[in-house]
């Protein structure tokens, strides 16, 4: 029935494997989305790095209160303003100082009253202010509205282990701690060549038989989201030897080579040829799409052989190349796995793991999208999710549970 899915991707994992030893390099936070942090990240400074305000109103120190009771109330004099981004002076007793959200809390201070709570609930005016303003504030608890220093982050802590993925959230709290730059494990550099007679030259008219390159779009686009370096190229017929010289060009500045198309049992199956006498095995996976496969090096660079047919190069990026990355080199981010139940029923081949295109509904339940078939652009374009069916299972009713892969 061909070779298992689970065989596969250990080839994969073996033949990319020196891919993690390569040094990190340092990038600068704008360009890190997506990689892998190479080294634990310890926090230089603690978030927030100050006691803060966490509403606009004012500073007081609770204890002004004297005993709280319930309806309990204390007139305050009006001190300076503090805006976010000041150095306060201390705060008096007796005194309450209008403070802004993110602003420094005043030494003497220990609560904020938001200022909609105050008596008259607005600011003093500058007026007001120079004429000894006052203010009437219901009783505080200690630490109410007050952001402590290091009550999201403490100093030296480790925020971000080694190998963690680099999204926004990540990105965000290097810039919070005052990074600039952050050590990553070094993007891979992969090429995609599309292959095929009946590529029409892009942006042109297309002749009869002839069709657009969807897949050097699509791969190139897979690829960059998951913060990986690709670029595509197009050989535009089935000449063995066009393929070999793009193959060599293309080695000298790829970690990894990725082809799609002529890897079947058609009459003029171009990568074939080219690699006939290459380090290159041709394969058949017990998987559908994606069931013929190129797998090898190619000038010592690896070499991954896609099918041609669009979704199933695509499936063999999502389900044989991206989980061996993730788990390899951290990033890209695994697809997060779940098990749902199917809204329509399924029919899969004997023997082989299906990959359905799906959409997630509102109930819960996962709608297949369109059907098995491997040119099913349109319907790739319409879904959120894949359905993937066991080797085992042949049929699986409207209501089962299925494995679901969240795109
Ligand atoms: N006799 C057999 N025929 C086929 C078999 C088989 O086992 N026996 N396997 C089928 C399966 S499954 C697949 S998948 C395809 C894989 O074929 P190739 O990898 O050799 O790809 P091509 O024949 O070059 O193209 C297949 C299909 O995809 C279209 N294509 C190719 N490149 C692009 C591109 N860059 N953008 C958009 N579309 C592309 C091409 O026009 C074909 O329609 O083989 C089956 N045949
Ligand atoms: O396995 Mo092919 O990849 O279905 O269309």
């Amino acid at each position: 029935m061909g070779t298992s899915v689970a065989d596969y991707r250990r080839s994969i994992r073996a033949l990319l494997a020196p891919l993690a030893q390569r040094e990190p390099v340092v990038r600068p936070l704008e360009r890190a989305l997506g990689l892998a942090l190479a080294r634990d990240l310890a926090a230089p400074l603690s978030l927030p790095p100050f006691d803060n305000s966490q509403m606009d109103g004012f500073a007081v120190q609770s204890g002004d209160f004297g005993a709280r009771h319930e309806g309990s109330v204390r007139q305050f004099a009006v001190a300076k303003p503090i805006p976010a981004g000041a150095a306060p002076v201390p705060l008096g007793v007796g005194q309450a100082a209008p403070i802004m959200t993110g602003a420094m809390l005043p030494a003497g201070a220990d609560a904020v009253v938001p200022v909609e709570r105050a008596q008259p609930p607005r600011f003093p005016d500058a007026t007001e202010l120079s004429d000894h303003a006052r203010v009437v504030l219901p009783a505080a608890e200690p630490g109410s509205y007050v952001r402590r220093a290091g009550s999201d982050v403490a100093a030296g802590d480790v925020v971000l282990a080694a190998g963690a993925r680099l999204g926004p959230a990540q990105l965000g709290l290097a810039a919070a701690l005052g990074l600039t730059e952050v050590p990553v494990r070094a993007p891979l550099r992969v090429a995609v060549i599309s292959t095929g007679a009946e590529l029409a030259a892009s942006g042109q008219p297309l002749l009869p038989g002839q069709i657009y390159d969807s897949n050097g779009t699509l791969l190139v686009a897979a690829l960059h989201e998951a913060g990986i370096e690709a670029r595509a190229t197009a050989v535009r017929s089935d000449d063995p030897d066009a393929l070999r010289a793009v193959l060599a060009d293309c080695a000298e500045s790829a970690d990894l080579l990725v082809t799609t198309g002529g890897v079947s049992k058609g009459a003029f199956e171009a990568t074939k040829l080219a690699l006939a006498d290459a380090d290159v095995e041709f394969v058949h996976l017990a998987m559908q799409p994606g069931g013929p496969q190129g797998i090898g090096t190619v000038a010592g660079v690896p070499f991954l052989g896609f099918p041609g047919n669009p979704v199933s190069c695509w499936v063999s990026w999502e389900v044989l190349l991206r989980p061996v990355l993730a788990e390899l080199l951290g990033s890209p981010a695994a697809r997060p796995r779940l098990r749902l139940p199917l809204a329509d029923p399924l029919d899969s081949p004997s023997g082989k793991l299906q990959v359905r295109r799906a959409r997630l509904g509102d109930d819960g339940r996962v709608s297949l999208v369109g059907g098995p078939g491997s040119h099913l652009l349109g319907a790739l374009a319409a879904s959120d999710a894949l359905v993937l069916a066991p080797e085992d299972v042949t049929e699986l009713d409207a209501g089962a549970d299925v494995e679901v892969w969240l795109l």
